[in-house]
């Protein structure tokens, strides 16, 4: 049987971590990245590359901790062997924060990253407006680093990457069996998708090396997330807000407000600031289409849509594409061999 041709659109974290893990498990086929920007221009170079999840509200939560647990346990992997630093991974501790006793003081994931508890008097003490938190070990990936890291794996099992905008999937029915769709916010255009929105996000990138705890404040917009090269400070949330130009006063309001957390940020050096539009959906869209063209077919399997959680669920993601992928190579080489009998 020919091995089955599959091109994945989008080469931000799904788009690479989806070719990885279908090159990497499916023998029967090859693997072709296209895309019109890759890292460091993507969204995905921007995150802060954290993993704590995100709730969409139309997954099971069942289904959410399940891809979270297979993204924690496969980086946790790489963080424990020697490809860490390459693939800019590193294990950080801290604190989540809230002024307010939330209504989970267990969340799903607690029993996911290492050592969740609440935190004690003692540590409260240094937040002074905050009445309760949360103490635990996560996983940061340093984002642009990982990209480059899962670039060069792809490339490295005989996978080829392209540069090249798609206009309408359909056109890579000439040259391709199967394709998959990862191309984030882009799919508004691409697909013609309204259920997907820009939630806008500025941060800083910070040179602050004795910062080594995380401190993240429960209603989610201010974040201090130390990694291997930097120190992200967090953040905004914009909903449908476009503009990828930096706003000035987002970044003092954003530096103010960690600064109130972690005064001596106050010394922090080299600040750089970024915005990426986080791809936003009620619930990833990942699903298979069949897509028909004067009676001819193309299988397209998508996922998109992971909005501010795509690290924290992106290995999980990857594995259930390929499932779904696994299916259309099985539905073609049927169909193929009915068509000799
Ligand atoms: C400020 C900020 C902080 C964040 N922090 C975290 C965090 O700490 N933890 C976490 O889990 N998540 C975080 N996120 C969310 C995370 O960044 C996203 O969920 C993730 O990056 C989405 O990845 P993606 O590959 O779908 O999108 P993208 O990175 O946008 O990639 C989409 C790709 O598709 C390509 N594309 C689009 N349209 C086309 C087309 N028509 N033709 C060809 N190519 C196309 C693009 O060029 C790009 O390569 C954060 C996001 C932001 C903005
Ligand atoms: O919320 C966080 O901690 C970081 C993040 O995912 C985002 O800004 O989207």
């Amino acid at each position: 049987m020919a091995k089955q041709k599959i091109a994945v659109v989008g080469a931000g974290l799904i788009g690479l971590s989806t070719a990885v893990y279908i090159s990497e498990s499916i023998s029967k086929c090859s693997v072709t990245v296209i895309s019109d920007k890759f890292t460091p221009n993507t969204t995905s170079d921007v995150a802060a590359g954290m993993l704590i999840p995100h709730t969409y509200q139309g997954i099971p939560i069942h289904q959410q901790k399940q891809w979270f647990r297979e993204t924690f346990d496969y980086l946790f992997e790489i963080n424990n062997s020697s490809e860490a630093s390459d693939a800019g991974i590193n294990l950080v501790s801290g604190w989540q924060i809230f002024k307010t006793i939330p209504d989970e003081v267990l969340p799903f994931w607690s029993d996911v990253v290492l050592g969740f508890r609440s935190m004690t008097e003692e540590e409260l003490k240094k937040f002074p407006q905050h009445r309760f938190g949360q103490a635990f070990t996560t996983l940061k990936c340093d984002c642009p680093s990982y990209l480059l890291w899962l670039e060069k794996r792809l490339k490295g099992n005989g996978s080829q990457v392209y540069a090249r905008r798609i206009e309408d999937l359909w056109e890579l029915h000439s040259k391709y069996d199967i394709v998959v769709n990862c191309s984030g916010i882009g799919s508004r255009e691409l697909m013609g998708d309204l259920e997907i929105y820009p939630v806008r996000g500025q941060v800083l990138k910070v040179d602050a090396p004795w910062v080594n705890h995380f401190i993240r404040d429960g209603d989610g917009l201010t974040y201090i997330y130390p990694g291997i090269h930097n120190v992200t400070l967090g953040g905004t949330r914009q909903k449908d807000n476009w503009s990828l130009s930096p706003d000035p006063r987002s970044s003092k309001d954003i530096f103010d407000r960690c600064c109130a957390l972690e005064p001596s940020l106050q010394r922090a050096q080299d600040i750089k600031v970024r915005v990426g539009l986080r791809p936003s959906r009620l619930a990833v869209r990942l699903q298979k289409e069949i897509l028909v063209h004067d009676g001819k077919k193309l299988p397209v399997v998508h996922n998109y849509g992971h909005g501010s959680g795509g690290f924290s669920v992106h290995r999980g993601t990857a594995k259930e594409t390929a499932r779904l992928v696994g299916e259309c190579i099985a539905a073609l080489e049927g169909s193929s061999l009915k068509a000799k009998l």
